[in-house]
């Protein structure tokens, strides 16, 4: 951990972390219509919620050199390699793709991310956020021998890709080479749609799984309990990456000293945002402060952390309710603000 001395009295303790996942580009079809293009890849959904709430963090991603963004954190640029790919088809009729809310293709896939290319130091903690299966059993074995603790997005894990036409499809985890690294992992993200593939009450016997369910929020599963956390309202214009803030939102606060169940609540407020927007969201500069604001009032920097994998009871915490309240009064504020703007410019 890094500790920044403002003045003679106060010390800023910041945590450092690790966040280890490739930089993609993302194309969204819908209905056979090239509808977005942007910037994806798990780690850049996190960055940007990171970014935003000033958690400070060393990324490795890798790109190759048609990479057209520019991003706050290098990535690493391979020579001889594309950068990661993804089509993401929608339709308008769900059940034409059997309830999924799209069907993914990995076009290409950039180089994988050895343990080598990991930093020679100790993080505060660390995310695995592949998405094409970049990361290595290898690389995330030594993410957990150089970060105290692991929050990891079981897509990183379990995707394997078609070899003729690259559809993204899922295998239980059991049938990975990550399995065994299962006990040493602290947190574990996966959506409704990944969480079978996990045997969640397996996994919960040794680590906090976190299973969002879209609209519906999500469930955080323990050895010692289960709660829902409850989702905040939200337009849906693009589904891509909400699962991504949602796991930056909940690190986040897990980092400011949030319990578990309120940095999921901010969790779900991340994911709620995102879906709102295509592609990588701008969050509203006044929104941001007002929940800086709060983390600030809630839970100082001088706290940061400690909770992360204390062996607190696991229950809402008493200031739950309140917290949920001061974040939808936040969210209609923005919808407020975006309807003056618009009365100003129609
Ligand atoms: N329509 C929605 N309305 C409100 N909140 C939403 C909506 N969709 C998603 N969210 C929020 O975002 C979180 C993550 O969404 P979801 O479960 O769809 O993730 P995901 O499938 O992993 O997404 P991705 O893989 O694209 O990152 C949800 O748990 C919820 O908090
Ligand atoms: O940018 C997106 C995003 O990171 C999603 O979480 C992931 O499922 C997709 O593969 C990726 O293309």
């Amino acid at each position: 951990m890094v500790k920044q001395v403002l003045e003679e009295s106060e010390t800023v303790v910041v945590r450092r972390g690790l966040v280890v996942g490739n930089y993609c580009h993302d194309v969204l079809i819908r209905d056979d219509r090239v509808v977005g293009e942007s910037l994806g890849g798990a780690a850049s959904f996190v960055s940007n919620v990171f970014d935003n709430l000033s958690i400070p963090c060393h990324y490795v991603s890798k790109v190759g050199p048609d990479f057209a963004y520019s991003v706050s954190h290098h990535p690493i640029s391979c020579p001889s390699s594309m950068t990661t790919l993804f089509h993401a088809y929608f339709t308008s009729d769900p059940d034409s793709i059997g309830n999924h809310d799209r069907v993914l293709k990995r076009i290409h896939a950039c180089d994988p991310i050895t343990p080598s290319d990991l930093p020679e130091s100790q993080f505060d903690f660390g995310l695995a956020v592949g998405v094409a299966g970049e990361i290595l059993p290898e690389t995330l074995e030594r993410m957990l021998d150089i970060c105290r603790v692991v929050f990891v997005d079981i897509q990183a894990l379990i995707r394997v890709f078609d070899p003729v036409d690259g559809t993204v499809k899922l295998v239980g985890l059991r049938e990975t080479g990550f399995f065994h690294l299962l006990p040493r992992i602290g947190f574990l993200k996966a959506s409704a749609e990944e969480a079978p593939f996990v045997d969640v009450e397996q996994a919960r016997k040794s680590c906090c799984v976190v299973v969002t369910d879209g609209k519906n929020g999500c469930r955080i599963f323990r050895e010692d309990g289960e709660m829902q956390i409850l989702p905040f309202p939200a337009v849906q214009v693009d589904p891509t990456g909400a699962g991504d803030s949602l796991l930056g939102g909940f690190v986040a606060g897990l980092i400011r000293g949030l319990a578990v169940s309120d940095a999921a609540l901010l969790g779900n407020f991340f994911g709620s945002l995102t879906v709102a927007q295509i592609g990588v969201p701008k969050f509203d500069s006044r929104l941001l402060q007002r929940i800086k604001d709060e983390l600030d009032r809630k839970a100082p920097w001088t706290d940061g952390c400690e909770r992360i994998d204390d062996g607190a009871e696991f229950k809402k915490s008493a200031e739950h309710e309140e917290f949920q309240a001061y974040l939808t009064r936040a969210a209609k504020l923005l919808s407020t603000y975006h309807a003056q703007e618009d009365q100003l410019d129609p």
